[in-house]
């Protein structure tokens, strides 16, 4: 049998589904599809070889392999998905296999797949990983995927945003937000780690407590011991007036101490004792007290690298990395500017009693061309300056580009779209990235996709996809 079409073509994505039952393939792509706002055209092949021949002469965007399906295309299952892989140009290959083997999902992974997924699927689940799939790869422009549209959350507490990846760290919140253990959250400056905090306090047992946050950056360290640890008054000078440090003030709630990677050692050991024990005491202090409070910590640097410098303390690390949660940045999750954009025009033209009416084309094509390294924090004080400055009405390009001068990061601005030359491939970038991670590490692939947070099959994929190609 050849190949079966089971939706109309005037569609903007393809997906090509490999799988021997071919009807129960379209099913799951059916069911799976309904769930996407934008639904790609699907082909279906029933076996490795027609699927590869339909690659060889069409262009598709995502390609999904039953990996028992394969067997006519090479003896090995990393053999006939390298096969695939190497015709897809570009296409994100995800494998399904029937047993949920390590084997299977590693030998998927280096032959070229993006991902593994073990059957039985729900069309749910499937439509959520091709959309977090997307999302990761950069692809959601291309693919016109957005997330589920019945399913989605339109935002979670203060967060606003419905791209798929953040139903993901919505529905990581909600699950981790009972427990008491310590949280980890991650992410660049300006994607939400205060919110985050916020979020976990309001969904977790000590809700009804207070939510103490400590920001770590640029304070000295007897002022930051202080403010975390508390201090008594100096009874010779009367210097210093006595107070509660936050550890202490969040006694029956939650304890936020952002940017943690800014602690220095001696720091370090004092807050890993406060965790072992729950005893704080305060600066000149030599009697203690026992609190309760959940801890959650932030930071936006490589704490992976700091370890491996002896910056930062590696029992202390794991002490605090029970329950992790990574916040995406902005670029990475392009079906939420716009949503954000005008979130937040709307709150700061309300602030200053005006109405807006929205974005023009070019304007709204600015700012999804951008790549907002400072991500929600950066959108947020843009609309902040639009608001203030224009009275009302339609926001256009020109209007955000005299309102960019301001930018904390002048080599992204709107008006600045150029950059200095010459531009290396994608790929031979992300080539110069892993390797110096892999050699940062001493070879040690684990430790270097930790750092890089990918996973090492990742790191497998591309180098055996680089040495194919010639380039390694
Ligand atoms: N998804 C979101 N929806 C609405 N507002 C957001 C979202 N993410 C971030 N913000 C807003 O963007 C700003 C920056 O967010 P926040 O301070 O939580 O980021 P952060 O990761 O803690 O940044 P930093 O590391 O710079 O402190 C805040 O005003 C916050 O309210």
């Amino acid at each position: 049998m050849g190949m079966q079409t089971t939706r109309e073509s005037n569609l903007r994505s393809r997906m090509l589904l490999i799988d021997k039952d071919v009807d129960s393939a379209g099913e799951l792509a059916r069911s799976a599809l309904s769930c996407l706002a934008s639904q790609p055209e699907v082909i279906t092949a029933p076996s490795g070889r027609s699927g590869f021949d339909s690659l060889r002469a069409n262009r598709f965007d995502i390609v999904v392999a039953d990996l028992s399906s394969l067997t006519d295309l090479a003896e090995s299952a990393e053999e006939a998905v390298g096969r695939l892989a190497r015709v897809s140009e570009g296409a994100l290959v995800l494998v399904l296999s029937e047993a949920s083997s390590v084997s299977a999902a590693v030998a998927a992974m280096r032959g070229g797949a993006h991902d593994y997924l073990a059957k039985p699927v729900t069309g749910q689940a499937f439509a959520a990983r091709i959309g977090e799939l997307a999302e990761r790869h950069g692809k959601t422009r291309a693919l016109a995927l957005e997330a589920p549209s019945g399913a989605a959350m339109e935002g979670f507490e203060a967060f606003v945003g419905r791209s798929s990846a953040m139903q993901y760290v919505y529905e990581q919140i909600a699950r981790i937000a009972p427990s008491m253990a310590p949280v980890f959250i991650t992410g660049e400056s300006g994607t939400g780690k205060q919110l985050c905090a916020e979020a976990l306090h309001a969904h977790g047992p000590a809700a009804d407590g207070p939510l103490v946050t400590v920001r770590c950056a640029a304070m000295p360290s007897r002022q930051l011991e202080a403010e975390l640890f508390g201090i008594v008054s100096d009874a010779h000078t009367g210097l210093c007036e006595a107070k509660p440090g936050a550890a202490e003030l969040a006694n029956g709630g939650t304890l936020f101490v952002n940017e943690i990677a800014e602690l220095d050692l001696s720091m370090q050991a004092r807050l890993l004792r406060f965790l072992q024990t729950g005893a704080v005491s305060r600066v000149g202090e030599s009697t203690s007290r026992q609190v309760q409070v959940r801890v959650i910590c932030a930071t936006s640097r490589n704490l992976m690298q700091m370890i491996k410098e002896k910056a930062f303390r590696e029992d202390l690390f794991y002490r605090l990395h029970v329950l992790p949660i990574h916040l995406p940045p902005l670029r990475q999750r392009p079906s939420d500017i716009m949503v954000l954009a005008r979130h937040f025009l709307t709150l700061y033209g309300r602030r200053q009693s005006k109405m807006f009416t929205g974005f023009s084309p070019d304007a709204e094509e600015a700012l999804m061309q951008r790549d907002w390294p400072g991500n929600v924090g950066e959108l947020s004080a843009l609309m902040r300056r639009v608001a203030l400055t224009q009275d009302a009405g339609i926001v256009t390009r020109a209007l955000l580009e005299s309102c960019d001068t301001g930018c904390d990061q002048p080599t992204t601005r709107l008006a600045q779209r150029q950059r200095p030359s010459p531009i290396l491939p994608m790929w031979q970038q992300e080539q110069r990235i892993i390797e110096e991670a892999i050699s940062a590490f001493n070879g040690n692939i684990s430790m270097a996709a930790a750092a890089l947070e990918i996973s090492p099959s990742t790191i497998y994929r591309k180098r055996q996809s680089w040495a194919n190609s010639g380039a390694a």
